[in-house]
Parts: structure tokens; sequence; C-alpha cells
């Protein structure tokens, strides 16, 4: 805006700029008076201008040039006027100028004229009109000067005015520079502060994870070295709970056999009183029943006992496994390259190790951009693989990131980040997941209720309709305890799609060529999987089986086939090759509802088992009942 001023002003000013030069020649030549006086004044008609130059000299030519000019000064005066109205920002002083402008051409407009005569013939009228003509001259000479000296007093103001602007642009840009780093500094020292906050909370954490080991340990046990020649091996040694409950289960048996004993005893003195007078004898046996009654009590009672402290050894055994979990977890945490709380790709906060896979290592993180916790799997290539290894686990990892970062499903952990580390090492962040994994789960209960099981699967399956409504369609082929996680919620979400294969739109209805034979935990995969005559069809009914076999674990505690099996004694022994009928225990009781599902789910053959959008409509796991 000032610039325009500024520039309308200074187009002024070089307007102006030409006047005084002007005026000084006008001044110079009105002092000389060097126009000839004998000279008759041409006739002012403009035949007469045309016919007689010499006549009419260089006063007329000036005088005329000057009306020229005062006429060009006043458009250029109007065209100003309309220039700023039009801008709507007339300044006081330009009103000021416009009411002189306007004065002056009042002026113009008053002043007379000297009309063409055309009858001037004689001196004095040449003189009276060579004297007016000087005296407008003189009058304009004044008029330009005023305004002249107006403009270079506007010129001056504008000019120092825009200084000014200058200087408080300057300013105000030190000051919003000043301010962001200002800002800069805040936000820096504000993410140490959280950064620094969470650390310590996780070093609290790490501290009472160590010391509640340690106290457990007495409890529950540890794991010790053993000594054998030169070899060294870890050897599990039993903790007090254990040796307690073995000493009540070994002290209730004595107990048993101590009164099983007495009551043969008393069957012998029974059968030796045999001999005694009958009243005697009908008092002894009233005695006898009565005994025999406390005895049979009592080992009823230490039977009751032995179930409890039965039951209590299987609790022991499932927080043995806990612990178990725990000192492992705790020993990666302290083996781990990243277990020094360091912030990676300057945003995500390390904290504690959540667990340890195959290949790489899950911490709890925070992400300071987001602000939201995240779970970090740092991906870290064996620096002894050969490059071409090396170049395949990458190859792998980004096809399993392309997968997964495209899924967005309640039900399915989010995938929001990958990047690296360093040349061996890659990280993906994905959705925290606050609640345990569901192999964590089964270890700490064995069995669940049917109705949360039920409830696990409805979710599950949930997440696998959504794999297969997609325009492309996934099959996750590693469905297993430890990849169904469950957040602060209870929510199931499924992760892990490292194995996950892309099921192409011109795949029949037979199912797609299964390419990497082999992988996956074998407790959990399907009977077509294990086809060593030809290239197994696999579509999404792999997952149906999946998860049929999750359903049977939640509800039985324990896999439908193989389950003390090894993964290697899996294979040899054709274990799920041979698994043409799933059998139920007779306890937990379960609905026959939910084992026809898994019957259905456990469909030996292919073309008998339902996919998973088939599945995912079955009654049974459907809330809302069908009218029939
Ligand atoms: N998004 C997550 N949120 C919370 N915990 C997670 C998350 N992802 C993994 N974990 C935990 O981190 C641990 C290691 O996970 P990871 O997927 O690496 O192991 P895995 O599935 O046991 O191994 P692998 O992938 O080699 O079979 C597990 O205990 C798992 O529960």
């Amino acid at each position: 805006m000032h610039d325009n001023v500024l520039l309308h002003l200074s187009s002024n000013s070089n307007h102006s700029d030409s006047l005084p030069s002007k005026l000084a020649k006008l001044e110079a030549r009105m002092a000389g008076k060097s126009i000839p006086a004998a000279k008759p004044l041409p006739d002012a008609s403009p035949s007469s201008t045309d016919s007689d130059e010499d006549n009419a000299g260089d006063f007329m030519i000036q005088a005329s040039a000057s009306s020229q000019k005062r006429k060009t000064f006043q458009m250029d005066e109007s065209r100003e006027e309309e220039k700023l109205d039009q801008e709507g920002r007339t300044t006081k002083s330009s009103r000021g100028m416009g009411q002189r402008s306007r004065g002056g051409k009042a002026k113009e407009a008053k002043r007379p004229h000297s009309p063409p005569s055309a009858k001037v013939d004689n001196g004095n009228g040449a003189e009276h009109k060579r004297f007016s003509e000087d005296e407008r001259l003189k009058e304009d000479l004044m008029t330009l000067n005023a305004r002249c000296a107006g403009l270079g007093e506007e010129l001056d103001k504008a000019r120092s005015e825009a200084c000014q602007y200058q200087r408080t642009c300057q300013q105000l840009e030190k000051e919003i520079n000043d301010m962001k780093e200002v800002q800069l500094e805040k936000e820096r020292k504000r993410l140490k502060v959280v950064s620094d906050l969470l650390i310590a909370v996780a070093k609290g954490e790490r501290q009472e994870a160590r010391l509640r080991v340690r106290q457990d340990s007495v409890r529950l046990g540890n794991v010790g070295v053993m000594r054998a020649g030169t070899l060294l091996s870890e050897v599990w040694e039993d903790g007090q709970a254990l040796k307690d409950i073995q000493a009540r289960l070994k002290s209730l048996l004595e107990q048993k056999d101590a009164i099983e004993k007495q009551r043969k005893l008393l069957k012998k003195k029974q059968n030796d009183k045999t001999d005694a007078s009958e009243n005697d004898q009908g008092l002894a046996e009233e005695e006898c029943i009565a005994t025999e009654e406390m005895y049979r009590a009592r080992i009823f009672s230490i039977k009751r006992e032995e179930e409890n402290t039965l039951r209590d050894r299987e609790r022991y055994e499932l927080e043995k496994a806990c612990f178990i979990r725990e000192l492992k977890r705790i020993r990666d945490e302290d083996g781990s390259r990243f277990n020094h709380f360091p912030i990676l790709n300057k945003r995500y906060a390390l904290l504690n190790l959540l667990g340890k896979g195959g290949f790489s290592e899950v911490y709890k993180a925070y992400d300071m951009v987001e602000y939201r916790y995240v779970a970090c799997k740092l991906h870290g290539l064996n620096v002894q693989w050969s490059e071409e290894k090396k170049q395949n686990y990458i190859r792998h990892a980004i096809r399993e990131y392309n997968i997964h970062k495209s899924l967005v499903h309640s039900h399915i952990v989010r995938l929001w980040d990958i990047f690296e580390i360093d040349h061996n090492t890659f990280c993906t962040v994905l959705q925290y997941c606050g609640g345990k994994d569901l192999d964590a789960v089964l270890k700490s209960t064995s069995v669940l209720p049917e109705r949360e099981a039920r409830s696990i699967m409805v979710q599950i399956f949930s997440g696998l309709v959504y794999l297969n409504r997609r325009s492309q369609r996934v099959i996750h082929y590693d469905l297993k305890p430890g990849n169904v996680l469950f957040d602060e919620a209870g929510a199931a979400k499924l992760t892990d799609f490292g194995l996950s294969k892309i099921v192409e739109d011109e795949v029949g209805s037979q199912g797609m060529e299964l390419t990497s034979q082999g992988a996956g935990t074998y407790w959990y995969l399907p009977p077509e999987c294990f086809d060593v005559n030809k290239t197994p069809l696999i579509s999404s009914k792999v997952d149906v089986w999946s998860a049929g076999v999750l359903f049977y674990q939640m509800l039985f505690g324990k896999r439908p086939f193989g389950h003390d099996q090894s993964q290697e004694r899996i294979l040899r022994e054709d274990t799920i090759t041979k698994a043409r009928k799933v059998e139920f225990p007779t306890r937990p009781s379960v609905s026959a509802d939910a084992k026809d599902f898994i019957r259905r789910c456990l469909s030996y053959d292919q073309m008998d088992r339902p996919d998973v959008l088939t599945a995912a409509q079955d009654p049974y796991l459907s809330y809302v009942k069908r009218k029939p």
C-alpha cells in the first residue's frame, strides 16, 4: 500500500522535478525581456500562428508551451485524483493537494483568457496584452513554485514514512524470527521434559520389574547354571512355592496312607472280636462303624485338600510360565543395544522392551510428533549374513510393510511408519497394544470361558473379513496366539503380516499356489499346506483352519493336533496330514454349537471347509439370532 503511494508520489515528483528548471528558464526569460517589443503580435487566430512563425517569437512559443503544460498538468492532477479515489486511500496531504489544485483550477477558470482579437492593430493593445501575459505567467510561476514546494515536502514526508515503514518491517521480521526461535527452543525444552519424564517412568518400571522378579524368584524359582565338565548349561531351580506344594502333597499322601493302615487294622480287629459276647459285640460293631465312618470322612477331606493342592500346582505352573517369560524379557532388555532410552528418527523415544521375536525386538516407545505410545519393532540383520540374505530379508520386510500399511481396521494393528536406523537395522512403527497378546493370556489362564473365547473369535473374523473384502485380498497365513494382540480396552487385533499372501484377481476358485511351503507355525496350518506331492493351492480357508485351532486352544487349553510335539516332529510324523478328525476333551464342558463350529473350521478337505466370508456368517458367531 505504502509502496503504491510512494510510487504515485515519486511519479508526481518526477513530473515536478522538471518544473524547477522550466520555471528557471521562464524566470530568466522574463527578467531578460528579450522579446522584441517592436514586433507586432501575431494574429491570435490559428491560421495566423501557422503563417507567421518569425513574428510569433520565442515568447509566444513559450507561452503556448506553458499553457500546454498547464493543460497537461491539470490532466495529470485529475488523473492523480481519480487514481487516489479509486484506491480509496486519499491521504490528508493529497486531499490538501487536491484542494490546492482545485483552487488553482478555479483561479485558472476566473483568470481572463486573452481571446484572440481580430483587431490587434495598435501598440497600446499589444503592450496591454504583453503585460497581462506577464502577469499571468508570474501568477503561474508562483502557483507552480508553491506546488513544487508542496510536492517536495510531500516527497520528503513520504520518503521518511517509507524509511519508517522499512524500519518497522525489519523490526517486525526480527521479532517474528526471535519468536520462532523462542518457540522452537520452548518446543525442544517441552519435548525434553516429556521424554525425560517418560524415561524416568520407564526407569522406575524397569527397577520395579527387576525387584518383582527377584522377589518372585524366591517363591517361583530361578534359572541356575550347571556345570557338566567344561560345559555350562542353564537349569531351572524350583522355588519355595513348588517345594511347599510338593511337601503338602507328600504329607497328604502320608496321612492318607496312615488312615488306610488304621482302617485295615480296624477291620482286622473287627474280625478278631468274633468270639466276644453278643452284647460286647453289638457295642464293638457300633464303635467300628463310627470309626470306619470317621476314617472315610478323613480320607474324603484329604482328597479334597489334595485336589486344591493340585490346583495350586497348576496355578504355580502358569505363574512360572509368566515368570520365565518376564525373566527372558528382562534378560533380552539387558542385552539389547537399544536399552539406553534412545530417541529414534528424532521423534520416537524408546522406553522398555516389550518382547523379542525371531529377528526383531519390540520396544514400547513414545511418538513425540503425534503424542501417542507406539510399538517400535527393530529389525536387526545378522551381520554374519551374506549380502544376498540381507537383501532378501529387507525385500521381505518391505513387502510386509507395503501390505500392512494399507490395512486400516479396528481389529488389525496399524502400521504407521518405517525408517532405517543403520546399515543393518531398520524399524517399523506399529500401533501400541497395551494389553497382553493371546499367547501370554493362554499362558496365564490356560482356558478361557466360552463366552470370552467366542467374543475373541468374532473380533478375529471381523479382521479377516476386512482382509477378504478389499480389492486386494490378503491371506494372513500366520494366525497364532502370539499374533493376536489386545489393546488397553481389550479389543483383539491381528498383527504380523510377514507371511501373508496377496490373492491376485485372476486366481480361480481353487485358490492360489503356495510358493513358500515350509514357512509358518505348523500347529496352526491346515493339511493342504503340507502337501508335498504337488504345489498346494491355498485360499482364505487357511486362515479359517488357523482360527479353528485358536478357538479350540482357548476353550481346551491345548492345540487339537500335535500339541506336545515340536515343529520338527510334526513334519516328521505327518501329524497334520493325518489330522482328519478333531477330538474334544470331556472337560471343560463346552457347548455343542461351539464344537460344531470348530469341526466346520477344521474340515480336513478344503472343499468342505468354509471360506472366511462364509465362516464369519456362521450362526455361532452371530449375536443376532436369525429367523428360521
Ligand atoms: N504392536 C504391539 N504392541 C504391543 N506389543 C507388541 C506389539 N507388537 C509386538 N508386541 C510384543 O512384542 C513381542 C515380540 O513381538 P514379535 O512380533 O517380534 O514377536 P513374535 O511374534 O513372538 O516373533 P516372530 O515375529 O519372530 O514370530 C511380543 O511379545 C508381542 O506381544
